[in-house]
């Protein structure tokens, strides 16, 4: 399918699990939380769904496109938000995406036309001229947001993009990011705090390597506030 597709995929340091027998797919359109309390395994997924490890066993497609087979294509559809901030904090925010661009062929008319669009997406048109080390934790956030928006992929993985973030800038890039979900994108967004999560939001519950539930948010919460849920699930506190 288009979008992101992940099939019994399973990894383990020596001895240590890390996932185990993890299915998921997140169609175009949709905004997938992955739930997990630390230790969890989402580190690992991601590195696995960059292609910094290679899975032993199970299957990775990003927009059709076999990850072990195809990996260029496979991640050319793909946009990635670290938890770690990698701007460079004495470029402007442009001249941060216009080096992001120049990395994947994009140059002249058509960078700048990206750059302004993606810009403009989170709402920071207005700071493309200031120094990324000017901007607070929020707008550097939606900074990065821009650039991983450049080469129009179809697959954006976020690993716990609101960390160290304050509720406002934190409900800000939330919102945004579900708006890039509506517009198309298949968004998976790492996260342990469940008041990121809307309730018709896709939800996959990862603990100790597995994923214990998937289906919308409001499902798996049922009679309980997600919070609860995910407490009584797992038995670790979440936000
Ligand atoms: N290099 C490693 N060697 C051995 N075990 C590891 C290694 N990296 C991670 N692990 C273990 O694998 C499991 C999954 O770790 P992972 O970092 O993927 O979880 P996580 O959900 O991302 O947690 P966090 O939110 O703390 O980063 C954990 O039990 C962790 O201790």
């Amino acid at each position: 399918m288009s979008g992101l597709a992940i099939a019994n995929l399973s990894y383990s340091y020596g001895a240590k699990t890390a996932l185990e027998d993890v299915s998921l797919a997140v169609a175009p359109g949709r905004f997938c939380a992955l739930l997990g309390p630390n230790g969890a395994g989402k580190s690992t997924l991601f590195n696995l769904l960059t292609r910094l490890f290679v899975a032993p066993r199970g299957r990775i497609e990003i927009a059709g496109f076999d990850l072990a087979g195809q990996p260029r294509q496979a991640l050319a559809h793909l946009g990635i938000v670290f938890q770690q901030t990698t701007l460079d904090l004495d470029l402007t925010v442009r001249q941060n995406l216009a080096y992001f661009a120049a990395l994947h062929g994009l140059s002249g008319k058509l960078a700048a036309t990206r750059i302004d669009t993606a810009l403009d997406r989170l709402d920071m048109l207005e700071r493309a001229g200031e120094k990324a080390r000017t901007l607070n934790g929020g707008h550097r956030r939606r900074a990065e947001i821009a650039r991983a928006l450049l080469h129009a992929p179809s697959v954006l993985l976020l690993d716990e993009p609101t960390v160290g973030l304050d509720a406002a800038a934190r409900q800000a890039i939330t919102a945004h990011v579900h708006d890039l979900a509506q517009e198309g994108i298949s968004v998976l967004w790492a996260t342990h705090l469940t008041d990121e999560v809307r309730a018709d939001d896709q939800l996959v519950v990862l603990h100790r390597a597995r994923v214990l539930a998937q289906g919308t948010a409001a499902a798996i919460a049922g009679d309980l506030p997600l919070a609860d849920r995910f407490l009584s699930m797992t038995g670790h506190e979440a936000a």
